[in-house]
């Protein structure tokens, strides 16, 4: 498989207007390989969009390397740019142009076919709103009028931030549908988004990002086994009793609807030994692989009730100065006891351990 976008060793900073230097990407290492679509991944503030709009040739990099489809860019970008589709941060559209004048203008202007026009906007499901103004669409319909005009090319790389935004679950599916067509006629695909269990679903391979660094790479099963942080979902029938028992019992719980969630658990066995104690049986109990666990440890951010996370910021101390969000190491399960109850609210809404964090 080649590589059809590299990046080694890529730094940039930005000079602020008052203190020292920003460091937004600091020597990021980046390879997607050809047919993939490839998840791009990092909290606020992380570098995503330095990186893809170093790529592009919108930004000036201070030093790294940087290959789209074997080309060295920026200096090669003329000859590559019109294999290349990008959406970097929400397009401006005329608000006062239909979909399809606005398609056919950006067409004329990059020399595509104004046939294609028709075929991206059947594509991205906007045919029968094609003559209707920009400044009547939702915000959904915008995002599909963008990816369409990413699309115009026929690109073999097409690069989107955050596709799915304002997509309803529908969208989001036909989102999922078009990029992985995009995949199967060979393009390739990066996307960037917020929505890790979307990225878990749709993507071949993933980059994360934290403080302008690539934290992890490689194809979705192995980032997900390489941070497999011994998650498990319990359902039990009576639930809150539940939750506040493990709680209680010094495990690391979030509670989410009609399931608990249980962390870095070596041996789920302890979890059906704690609730059994108390004549509590186990429903349901299984392994929980997800990318958003594996994202949180990685990045070093987890859900802290009442409070917010910082931002990426470089200001920050690095991940691996900083201490641990969301817990302690991976262990076989706290001892158990029979320890009064602390209340406990069960809302849907993720708590941890019983208590406000
Ligand atoms: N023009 C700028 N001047 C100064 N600092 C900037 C500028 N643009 C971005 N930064 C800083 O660079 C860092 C990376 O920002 P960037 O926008 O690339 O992050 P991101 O991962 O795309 O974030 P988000 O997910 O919130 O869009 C942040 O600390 C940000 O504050």
């Amino acid at each position: 498989m080649s590589a059809v976008l590299e990046i080694a060793g890529l730094v940039k900073t930005y000079q602020t207007l008052f203190g020292k230097p920003r460091i937004a990407l600091d020597h990021l290492d980046m390879e997607v390989h050809q047919g993939q679509i490839h998840g791009f991944l990092g909290p606020n503030g992380s570098g995503k969009s330095t990186t893809l709009k170093t790529l592009l040739g919108l930004l000036r990099a201070d030093s790294g390397h940087m290959r789209i489809l074997g080309q060295p860019v920026p200096r090669a970008l003329p000859q590559v740019v019109s294999r290349v589709g990008a959406i970097v941060e929400a397009p401006a559209f005329f608000g006062n142009f239909t979909g399809h004048k606005t398609l056919l203008l950006l067409a004329k202007a990059g020399g595509v076919p104004k046939q294609r026009v028709d075929v991206v906007l059947d594509q991205v499901g906007l045919a029968n709103r094609a003559e209707d103004m920009v400044k009547t669409y939702s915000l959904g319909m915008k995002q599909r009028l963008a990816v369409a005009s990413a699309l115009l090319k026929d690109p073999e790389l097409l690069i989107l931030d955050e596709p799915s935004n304002g997509l309803d679950p529908a969208g989001i599916r036909e989102m999922r549908d078009l990029l992985r067509e995009q995949a199967d006629r060979g393009a390739t695909v990066v996307i960037s988004s917020h929505i890790l269990a979307e990225i878990q679903q749709i993507c071949d391979s993933v980059t994360i990002i934290s403080r302008g660094r690539r934290v992890a790479a490689g194809p979705v099963s192995e980032v997900l086994a390489a941070n497999d942080r011994g998650t498990y979902r319990v359902r039990v029938d009576d639930l809150q009793r539940a939750a506040q028992i493990l709680a209680d019992a010094g495990a690391q719980i979030t509670v989410s609807g009609d399931q608990i969630v249980v962390h870095d658990l070596a041996d789920p066995a302890w979890i059906s030994r704690a609730l059994g104690l108390h004549d509590l049986w186990v429903r349901e109990l299984a392994p929980v692989a997800q990318l958003e666990d594996a994202f949180l440890t990685l990045t070093g951010g987890g859900p802290r009730r009442g409070q917010f996370r910082p931002v990426d910021n470089s200001e920050w101390p690095r991940h691996d100065e900083a201490p641990r969000h969301g817990g302690p190491p991976r262990h076989g399960g706290p001892p158990l006891h029979d320890g009064p109850h602390r209340p406990i609210e069960v809302t849907g809404q993720i708590i941890e351990n019983g208590r406000q964090a």
